[in-house]
């Protein structure tokens, strides 16, 4: 992109993302090597031979990605015809005519780390749909469910939070509605924190009740424009004709209890009237681990409405009622599994991209998106945020996300300096967090 820094990636050694491409990746790949492995006798109950079979196959696709990738081989196209494969394969040729005549072919460490790291779980998809009859086995579901189960308890505690809520909250004034939208909103944020990609796939579930750790928390918020979501909805609330709706879509980013903390406000943005539809946006494959497909979702839906445990069985209850009457739409769209920044998205997805500005607000939850919202560049911690976005304003936007890979945009001047000499993770750790907007003021 003319006129932008250059793309992060893998030949700045020592940078995250080196280390993410020398160290987190291949890890991931051994993860969903051994998951195939442990699935053998099941593969074999299900489909007999050809399960055995279908299951070395993929084990050795996957092998040979991992070599390719320890010993920086050139990226090579795809070749099982998929929905997306000809993108894919085009874009490879783009990134080939991004170099010089003497770089050879693109390859793992040398090209755009948002590439290469998207390209990578596009190949591990490869090599599943690449050995029927196990094509449609998710090598990342059994990780997603026990983050889960590990984090009942707090999971319990937000349903039960969110039912009182709901119930008193005809009563409750204009500051009081507020004030719950905030903690909710930052009970998302903080849910962003669980995501497995991070953690090289082990578990990081959420065991204790966040509710109670917001105020403690929220120095962590490097950016805050929580007001401006207010005002922007509550705007739209008090505004709003009987009959017409204030739509707010929300891309969704991890499984487990992350997508948990955004159904409660999702479902607290219909009960409070803040908004009249939600849209949800999940991923058409398992992605970066722990992200959401219409699987999990409908999965996690359904595992909460049979908890039997009162307000979370209510909370599943409800949600499974949204969607029969239209208030929650889930959309599936192979745009968020490509490898582009979200500036090129009119022109690779003008469908999606106009669905998108049908929105009145659209909140963009986790790090990967973010990173396609800035293009994964190596901008100034002080642009501004919608300089950042290179003509990407579909709708009034917030990214709610902890920061997990190097780049951040909007800072004040200084902010970021105060935090690099005295935490040299503070970019990856995911300890600290934003609500960055960008729309009309
Ligand atoms: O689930 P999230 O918040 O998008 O995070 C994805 C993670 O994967 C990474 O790409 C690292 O592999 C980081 O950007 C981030 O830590
Ligand atoms: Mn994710």
């Amino acid at each position: 992109m003319a006129g932008s820094p250059a793309s992060l990636s893998g030949q700045d050694v020592g940078s995250f993302a080196y280390l993410t491409i020398k160290d987190r990746i291949p890890q991931i790949l051994t993860r969903a090597i051994d998951t195939l492995h442990r699935h053998k006798s099941e593969f074999f109950e299900k489909h007999g031979e050809k399960g055995t079979e279908a299951e070395k196959k993929a084990i050795s696709l996957l092998s040979k990605l991992r070599n390719e990738l320890q010993t920086d081989k050139p990226i090579i196209p795809f070749v099982e015809k998929f929905v997306d494969t000809d993108i894919w394969n085009q874009y490879l040729e783009y990134q080939q005519s991004l170099l010089n005549e003497n770089d050879g072919k693109p390859r793992w460490f040398y090209s755009p780390w948002l590439f290469v790291e998207c390209y990578m779980y596009r190949r591990i998809h490869e090599a599943i749909i690449q050995s029927p009859p196990i094509d449609d086995f998710d090598v990342f579901k059994e990780s997603k469910e026990q983050n889960f189960f590990e984090s009942q308890e707090s999971i319990v505690a937000l349903c039960t939070h969110l039912q009182e809520l709901v119930t008193a909250i005809k009563d409750l004034d204009e500051n009081q509605l507020k004030d719950e939208f905030f903690r909710l909103l930052q009970i998302s944020l903080w849910g962003n924190k669980c995501d497995l990609s991070l953690s090289g796939g082990e578990t990081s579930s959420q065991k204790i009740n966040i509710i109670n750790s917001l105020e403690e928390l929220k120095p962590l918020i490097l950016v805050n424009d929580m007001e401006r979501l207010w005002s922007l909805l509550n705007n739209c609330k008090k505004t709003r004709e009987k009959a017409s709706i204030t739509r707010v879509d929300i891309v969704l980013d991890n499984s487990g209890f992350e997508l948990v903390t955004d159904l409660v406000l999702a479902d607290f943005l219909l009960s409070s009237q803040l908004a009249t539809e939600i849209h949800f946006y999940g991923k058409t494959i398992p992605w970066f681990v722990s992200d959401t497909t219409i699987h999990d979702f409908n999965w996690l839906i359904e595992q909460v409405k049979s908890s039997n445990h009162k307000w979370m069985s209510k909370c599943g209850v409800d949600w499974e009622n949204y969607i029969k009457m239209g208030k929650w739409v889930y959309h599936d769209h192979i745009f968020w599994t490509l490898p582009h920044e979200f500036c090129v998205m009119s022109q690779v997805a003008p469908d999606l991209y106009a669905e998108l500005q049908k929105a009145h607000l659209i909140l963009f939850k986790g790090d990967l998106n973010y990173r396609k919202l800035t293009g994964d560049r190596k901008w100034e911690f002080t642009i501004p945020f919608h300089q950042a976005l290179n003509g990407f304003h579909p709708a009034p936007l917030c990214s709610i996300r902890t920061l997990k890979a190097e780049i951040q945009v909007g800072l004040q001047p200084g902010q970021a300096e105060q935090y690099m000499a005295s935490e040299p993770n503070w970019l990856t750790s995911g300890k600290y967090g934003i609500f960055q907007f960008d729309g009309p003021l």
